[in-house]
């Protein structure tokens, strides 16, 4: 726990607390009125909370500091490859596996039907940026056109160059994509959808007129769900497939519309079921002004008030969210769907302090702990009604917990969650729970871990990349890993991905929660998305991460040609004859039996680690940006944050650890690619280079900490240090 470093907040003194003037003011003006909470009664309250909380939560990261020091005496008096059995009794020996409980069934209750039953993608967006939140929360609706048309999902050269103004023969190639997924998706009784020259609405089901002249209708008449406008002459028409819905749209005065067959102006594809609005790894809240801004944010969300104004090809606009969208259905009768994506937010995990709230010491007071309560005070004003929109139709409120090592830390959230809800007057298990697994001691105790929140749980999520980084600072000592591209091919991660499937469905997840799998982090690499991710339904997966709404619109297709659950219908029927058992490959770290790189292999690994950890923290220290696209060293850009931070400095710390690279060789490398970052970010005119100033750029000094002290660092993670040095320059 650090002493507050700001001395320019000033502070309310509760009896044995002090809160930032900034958070109380903000709560007592903004965020009490109409929550039914009462002012004095809520932070009397919250002093007891925090009495109650902060010291198990001293106690569970002291574990967590003492289970790792065991582990790193183990390899050091074991020097030898590891030996599998010896290894995993060690590990049930000090408890970090515990014992697995025989029957865990999911009681979840009050859980809307986007997390329970439908599949589709999972957008993630940094909270503290209320233009993208806008649009993330707005993501629901995705126009397939502009995905296809925007991307390289389609081939970008020659004839088909996007171009700087329409390409007609681009159009064409997105127009006929669009006609070839509703052929197969909701195909017509005859003929196809390319050869369709009027969609109309008659006798309660849709008639599709062909250029023919004939007359058809779709084959399996459910794909029809509804329409806008007149029934012979309709605006839009509404399709459903797998759960998810495919609107047409039709104007024959449209651009598009004009000079399409049936005048179909675009394809809109329900896209982000579901968002996540991030307070953690893509965001850079260090004190207690960022947090408010932040916390601010999420209220705009649940009041349905956040509006942002912005200019966007030449012209001003005003963004905020959209209303319900309003259809007909077959027998004429009127019905709305959401016109917004269902929203969790993402708390802070269990290690990082705050200086929103100091206790009587002076010592800044565990931030997940004031994440929990603050977030849900804020969309009870979605439970009340106190937005024009909802949430949550069923009256929960869902955060995601990430970074929670084992069962013990799940409890301790769910105790947490549980306090809260008594804090704020809300029912029990209202406050619902997505539980990242994305640290190794959660994957291999996963059954134990959903036990212990069986009543709120609503995901668990494969978080491969702090998953990776945990992966490579649990076994530091054990030996130097393979490169970092290597490690997806590795053992242990093909058994973490199978492994999170089949407990989830073994404790009856089919249904009622969401298993959930990682983020797409290549944002510009939508043709390859496109071919890849599909494996993520194919595994069994109800949902997955996205990095932006074009790539939710895309990968929503992936839910169109895989029925999830169907899958799970069918893996639970293999699960019935038996589970497989993934416990020895998940405790097989991604160790390099031959280490023989050549000069030139070790510098491209040090590299392409460097300038994704070079390209990131420069903008996150000294611009307050959780989250950017910095390309890698062959030019592709990559979706950098705190998790992928973690995984590359945590690389280099090992290579260092064990000698494969040398302390001067790395400095070395780091001045080159430094020189190459600031090239990259020459366009930026608050940018301040990092080469020319190697000993004063807070940036390249908290880069270089990253990696020379990464071996400390608490389970790897980087938050510490960033935040360290983030504050230094805010002080500066
Ligand atoms: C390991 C983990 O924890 S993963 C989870 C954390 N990661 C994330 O949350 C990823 C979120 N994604 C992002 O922040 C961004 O997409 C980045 C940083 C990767 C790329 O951002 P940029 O370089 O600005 O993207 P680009 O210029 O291609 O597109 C910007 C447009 O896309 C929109 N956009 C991009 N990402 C998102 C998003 N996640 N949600 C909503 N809108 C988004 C922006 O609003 C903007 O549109 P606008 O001009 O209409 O406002
Ligand atoms: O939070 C996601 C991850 O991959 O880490
Ligand atoms: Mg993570």
């Amino acid at each position: 726990m650090s002493k507050s470093s700001i001395t320019t907040s000033s502070y309310h003194q509760l009896d044995n607390y002090q809160v930032s003037t900034l958070l109380y003011q903000f709560i007592n003006q903004q965020v009490l009125p109409e929550s039914g909470v009462e002012q004095e009664s809520f932070w009397a309250g919250l002093e007891g909370y925090l009495n109650e909380f902060i010291p198990t939560n001293r106690a569970l990261l002291a574990k967590r500091k003492q289970l790792q020091s065991q582990i790193n005496d183990w390899h050091q008096a074991n020097p030898q490859a590891i030996e599998p059995q010896a290894y995993q009794q060690f590990l049930r020996d000090i408890n970090y596996i515990v014992d697995e409980p025989q029957h865990v069934s999911l009681d979840t209750a009050k859980v809307d039907r986007e997390l329970a039953l439908l599949a589709g993608p999972q957008l993630v967006v940094p909270v503290m940026n209320a233009r993208y939140a806008l649009n993330a929360a707005n993501a629901r609706w995705g126009s397939l056109y502009d995905a296809l048309y925007g991307t390289n999902a389609l081939e970008q050269s020659g004839d088909m160059a996007p171009g700087a103004s329409y390409n007609p023969v681009r159009g064409a190639a997105v127009i006929a994509y669009g006609r070839a997924l509703l052929d197969q998706h909701c195909p017509l009784a005859h003929g196809s959808h390319s050869d369709a020259t009027q969609y109309s609405v008659l006798h309660g089901g849709l008639s599709v007129t062909l250029k023919d002249g004939s007359k058809t209708t779709l084959e399996n008449a459910a794909c029809f769900a509804g329409y806008q406008g007149e029934a012979e002459q309709p605006s839009a028409i509404l399709l459903q497939h797998n759960g998810l819905h495919i609107e047409l749209q039709f104007d024959p005065e449209h651009q598009i519309g004009a000079q399409d067959s049936a005048a179909i102006k675009d394809i809109v594809m329900e896209s982000a079921l579901t968002t996540i609005m991030d307070c953690e790894d893509s965001i850079a809240a260090v004190d207690a002004e960022d947090k408010v801004t932040v916390y601010q944010n999420w209220l705009g969300l649940m009041r349905g008030t956040l509006c942002e104004t912005l200019t966007k090809n030449g012209r001003e606009i005003i963004r905020k969210l959209e209303a319900n969208r309003h259809y007909k259905n077959a027998q004429g009768h009127g019905f709305s769907l959401s016109g917004r994506s269902l929203m969790f937010v993402r708390n802070v995990g269990h290690l990082m302090t705050s200086d929103l709230v100091l206790d009587t010491a002076g010592n800044e007071v565990p931030e997940g702990i004031l994440d929990a309560v603050f977030t849900s005070l804020i969309a009870k004003h979605d439970l009340l009604g106190n937005s024009p929109f909802r949430n949550s139709r069923e009256g929960s409120i869902y955060i995601v917990k990430p970074k929670m090592h084992g069962p013990e830390e799940v409890a301790f959230s769910n105790n947490l969650f549980a306090a809260v809800e008594q804090l704020i007057g809300l029912s029990p298990n209202t406050i619902k729970l997505g539980i990242m697994d994305e640290e190794r001691r959660t994957s291999v105790n996963l059954k134990a871990c959903i036990a212990q929140a069986s009543q709120r749980l609503v995901f668990i999520n494969t978080g491969f990349l702090d998953r990776t980084g945990d992966e490579i600072h649990t076994s530091m000592l054990a030996g130097p890993m393979v490169p970092k591209g290597e490690i997806k091919n590795s053992t242990w991660i093909k058994a973490y991905e199978l492994n999170n499937v089949q407990v989830g469905l073994d404790c009856g997840l089919k249904g009622k929660a969401q298993i959930g799998k990682g983020m797409w982090a290549m944002p510009e690499m939508m043709a390859e998305m496109l071919e890849t991710k599909q494996a993520h339904p194919l595994s069994g997966a109800s949902t997955a991460w996205v990095p932006s709404p074009t790539a939710a619109t895309l990968h929503a297709i992936h839910y169109h040609q895989v029925n999830v659950a169907s899958i799970q219908k069918q893996l639970l029927e293999q699960l019935a004859d038996g589970q497989q058992h993934y416990l020895a490959d998940l405790l097989t770290p991604p160790l390099a039996t031959d280490t023989s790189w050549t000069e030139q292999q070790l510098i491209d690994e040090l590299d392409n680690n460097i300038q994704g950890i070079l390209g990131y923290v420069v903008r996150w220290v000294e611009q307050g940006v959780g989250c950017s696209k910095v390309p890698d060293i062959n030019g592709i850009g990559l979706m950098e944050d705190r998790a992928t931070l973690r995984i590359s400095s945590q690389h280099v710390a090992n290579w260092l650890k064990h000698g494969i690279v040398s302390e001067q060789l790395v400095k070395q490398r780091f001045e080159v690619i430094a020189a190459l970052v600031d090239q990259q970010n020459a366009g930026d005119p608050a940018y301040q280079n990092m080469a020319g100033n190697f000993d004063r750029s807070c940036a390249y000094l908290a880069a270089l900490d990253l990696v020379f002290k990464g071996a400390e660092q608490p389970s790897g993670y980087t938050e510490p240090l960033l935040h360290q040095w983030r504050r230094k320059f805010k002080a500066q």
